[in-house]
């Protein structure tokens, strides 16, 4: 394996992918394309094969002389300093051998191989030929991030029947060849939908890092390897981090498959929406920074909030009240359990946005906080009109709500304005996130049963909310702006405890109601 110790990481990394086409859209190079740009990178593309494709199937594969992919590799390789390659279809034996060469003579920084060999659709994309050669490409890759199927042919086994086999897989890959694997929870009928990064030679922290999120119910799925991959290549090409790289690009991923059927592109299985938070942000609806200020030379201090709890926000959506909320099998108890506990959260809330709003420098900011905490109110009534009136609401807080309000009532009489805001902005950021995934999951389905929590998921992505939580962000910025280093480390700190509290909060029905 090439020694790649001296990536050189680049805010805007220039990432090429190397692959074939589609010319709806959805997998291959315009995948890729795509993917790189919406996470930041700026993308170059070299056409492996000419496919006639669409979401139903792959009609005829046409591969352009070798002599013009050489060309095409040496156009871009001549003139622009690559900071990560993407490897997508290569078809044949003659086309691997050529990108092999390439890589050779090239030596570019970073290298991510995803080794396709059949479409969603089942045809297949790669000669069983060239299998072989595939392989012995591994050799001279980071990364490779085989499906199930994938990886049981690189070793030459039967597929994974489950996902403790294809981890196990995973490690003989990484141990035969010394590359990093990204092994894909997608091709199993799993409710959950984990990937993993192994390496057995001491290149993670772990050997194993393991991000799972719910699986989303849609069969728009066509080019999520595709856009998995060169996300990797280019999010790792910033970060320099793998752990943090997945976590980055599975979070981004989930968005894209939760909103792929608005869509509506092709009758097969259509495409992801690559740039859905770019459109909810332009429309002001985005739950979370995308566009300028994930990617930014100087992250605002609000990115840095929403990195330092990134595993926190993966792990909510990975609990089973979120994911049996969404599905509509949460039992009863647990939703009245989390309903009643979130009424008496959110009075005494209101209570410590009031006191924010009194603490606050400026008139607009004043103003806001008591706007919030006099909603705050409202929703706490609506939900006992419209939820809690036949339910027996619990007269005591539960031990988790008792200590998230303890922390946050703590900040209130420690009387610092901007650790304050801190701890209050986990509230209005994570559940409008929570929100928005759910809302677009519920959205998205397909089954004519109803669901038992309908009324409470259709409501639960607001616009309204979605814009109080921009302005909450914003405030936040404003103050650390002018913190000091003292301040902004104790505002992480406030932020990251009340995310836990939030995770906790959400797990909390589990926890107690089945103690
Ligand atoms: N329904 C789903 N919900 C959530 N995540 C999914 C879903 N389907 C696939 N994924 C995720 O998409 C990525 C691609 O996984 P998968 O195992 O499907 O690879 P693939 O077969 O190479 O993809 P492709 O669909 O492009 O062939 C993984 O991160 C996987 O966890
Ligand atoms: C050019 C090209 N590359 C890769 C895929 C795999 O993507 P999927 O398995 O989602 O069809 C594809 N269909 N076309």
């Amino acid at each position: 394996m090439i020694d790649r110790t001296l990536l050189a990481l680049r805010q805007i990394p220039r990432i090429l992918s190397i692959a074939g086409t589609d010319p709806t859209g959805g997998a291959g190079i315009q995948a890729d394309l795509k993917s790189i740009a919406a996470n930041g990178g700026y993308g170059m593309a070299v056409v492996s094969a000419l496919v006639a494709q669409n979401t139903r199937g792959v009609r005829s594969v046409h591969i352009p002389p070798i002599a013009f992919l050489r060309e095409q590799l040496n156009a871009v390789s001549d003139d622009v300093t690559i900071d990560a390659v993407k490897i997508g279809m290569l078809a044949q034996l003659d086309v691997i051998t050529e990108v092999r060469d390439w890589l050779s003579r090239c030596r570019p920084p970073l290298v991510v191989l995803d080794p396709v060999m059949v479409a969603t659709s089942g045809d297949r994309l790669l000669d069983p030929a060239a299998e072989q050669a595939l392989r012995d490409l591994i050799l001279q890759v980071d990364l490779v991030t085989p499906n199930v199927p994938e990886l049981a042919i690189l070793l030459g086994e039967r597929p994974a029947a489950n996902w403790a086999e294809a981890l196990e897989q995973g490690k003989r890959l990484s141990d035969s060849t010394g590359a990093t694997v990204l092994v894909k929870g997608g091709h199993l009928n799993e409710t959950s939908c984990p990937d993993a990064l192994v390496n057995t030679n001491g290149r993670l922290a772990q050997s194993v890092v393991e991000v799972a999120l719910p699986r989303i119910r849609t069969t728009n799925t066509h080019g999520t390897g595709c856009s998995l991959s060169s996300a990797m290549a280019t999010v790792q090409a910033r970060t320099g981090d793998w752990a943090q790289s997945l976590a980055e690009v599975k979070d981004w991923l989930q968005d894209a498959l939760a909103h792929a059927d608005e869509l509506g592109v092709g009758q097969g299985n259509g495409p992801i929406h690559h740039f859905h938070r770019l459109f909810a942000d332009s429309a002001g609806t985005s739950p979370i920074p995308a566009g300028s200020a994930a990617f930014s030379s100087t992250p605002t201090f609000s990115s840095t909030l929403w990195r330092d709890v990134e595993l926190t926000r993966l792990q909510i959506f990975d609990l089973p009240f979120i994911t049996d909320l969404g599905s509509g099998t949460l039992a009863e108890e647990d939703f009245s359990y989390y309903l009643a506990q979130d009424a008496l959260y959110l009075g005494t809330y209101a209570s410590v946005l009031a006191r924010a709003s009194e603490l606050a420098p400026t008139a607009s900011a004043q103003c806001f906080l008591a706007d919030s905490a006099a909603r705050c109110r409202d929703v706490e009534l609506e939900l006992h009109r419209s939820w809690l009136g036949q339910q027996p609401e619990p007269s005591e807080a539960g031990p988790v709500t008792t200590g998230y309000l303890e922390h946050l009532l703590a900040a209130g009489a420690a009387g610092n304005y901007a650790v304050l805001l801190a701890a209050l902005l986990p509230c209005f950021w994570l559940y409008a996130n929570v929100g928005d995934r759910l809302h677009a999951a519920y959205l998205s389905r397909t089954e004519t049963a109803a669901h038992p929590y309908a009324a409470w998921l259709e409501t639960y992505s607001d616009e309204e909310f979605a814009a109080a939580t921009k302005q909450a962000i914003a405030l936040t910025d404003d103050v650390a702006a002018t913190a000091s280093n003292a301040e902004r480390a104790a505002m992480r700190q406030a932020f990251a405890t009340s995310a836990r509290f939030e995770l906790d909060f959400f797990d909390a029905p589990r926890q107690l109601v089945r103690a």
